[in-house]
């Protein structure tokens, strides 16, 4: 019987908060890939991104890695990585993605010496039957309106694209208005490596939104059942989201932009 190839699962997005949504994302991906019957998934990542991002109504990563971890205190296979945040600046998704796995690298490598130091049962009866071990994968986790981003013109690299897909690989769960499958084919790099993008159908439509649960709070309405009562509590104690939060970055253009305009015009701004 071949091994199941071990994934890890990253998340990158805002988490301003992180909602019930984001965490279904990660049930609804790792029930998929374990029904493909080729992959265990070992672990998920939730990655909020760097303040410089420059989105509009974006708390302090300080916050929104607090709330992730809050949220996450119920899971025992996701976490949350405060490393792609405590960078000098934003980073591009494919950098997080090389970062985080040489680090899963670094941790199987690790395993590999204990294991070969001191053998098991079962890792003896692998190098009997001649079974190597397999080689943990990392693949990008996002929802379908992430994937539509790919064709906002200077958001993305190709290159950075195409390394995303070829080399990682990518989850996609659907979301309200959003066709990732003709995406997919409108896009040459996309079908290219469609073998490497997993589309996640939810079997229960949930459009919780952050943008939605932030206006929400500011009017002052409940968001309890959307998003953990210990996120909530903690939005409260630290008064997390309010009218001037919410005009944070306001007018600005988001790094990703601003960086490939410079590439373009270095001229401009
Ligand atoms: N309801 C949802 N269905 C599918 N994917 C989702 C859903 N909500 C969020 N996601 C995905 O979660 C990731 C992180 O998204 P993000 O932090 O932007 O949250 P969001 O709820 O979309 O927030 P906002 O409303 O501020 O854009 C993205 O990949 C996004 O596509
Ligand atoms: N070129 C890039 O690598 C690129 C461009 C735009 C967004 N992103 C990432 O996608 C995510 C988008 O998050 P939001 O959906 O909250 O805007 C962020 O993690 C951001 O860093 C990456
Ligand atoms: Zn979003």
């Amino acid at each position: 019987m071949r091994s199941r190839i071990p994934v890890v699962l990253l998340a990158c997005g805002s988490f301003n908060p992180t909602t019930n949504m984001h965490m279904r994302l990660f049930e609804l991906a790792r029930d998929h890939l374990h029904q493909t019957g080729r992959y265990q998934v070992i672990e998920g990542i939730m990655s909020p991104v760097n303040d410089k991002y420059g989105k509009k109504g974006l708390v302090s990563a300080r916050h929104r890695v607090a709330m992730a971890k809050l949220a996450l205190e119920t899971s025992d296979w996701i976490r949350v990585d405060p490393w792609e945040s405590e960078q000098d600046t934003w980073t591009e998704t494919v950098k997080v993605l090389r970062h985080h796995y040489n680090e899963v690298l670094r941790g199987f490598q690790s395993k590999e010496l204990v294991r070969n130091k001191h053998p098991t049962e079962s890792s003896m009866e692998d190098s009997l039957s001649c079974q190597q071990p397999v080689l943990p994968e990392l693949k990008l986790l996002c929802g379908a309106d992430f994937l539509q981003t790919f064709k906002t013109p200077n958001l993305w690299k190709g290159e950075d694209i195409k390394e995303i897909v070829e080399k990682f690989g990518l989850v996609c769960i659907s979301r309200a208005g959003s066709d990732p499958s003709q995406f997919i084919q409108e896009s040459d790099i996309l079908s290219e490596f469609q073998h490497n993008i997993f589309l996640v159908r939810e079997w229960i439509q949930n459009e919780i939104s952050a943008t939605q649960i932030r206006s929400a709070l500011c009017r002052g309405l409940s968001v309890k059942y959307l998003i953990p009562d210990s996120v909530i509590a903690y939005i409260a104690q630290h008064n997390v989201y309010t009218a001037e939060s919410e005009r944070r970055n306001e007018g600005h253009l988001l790094q990703p932009l601003r960086l490939l305009n410079t590439t373009i015009n270095p001229l401009r701004d």
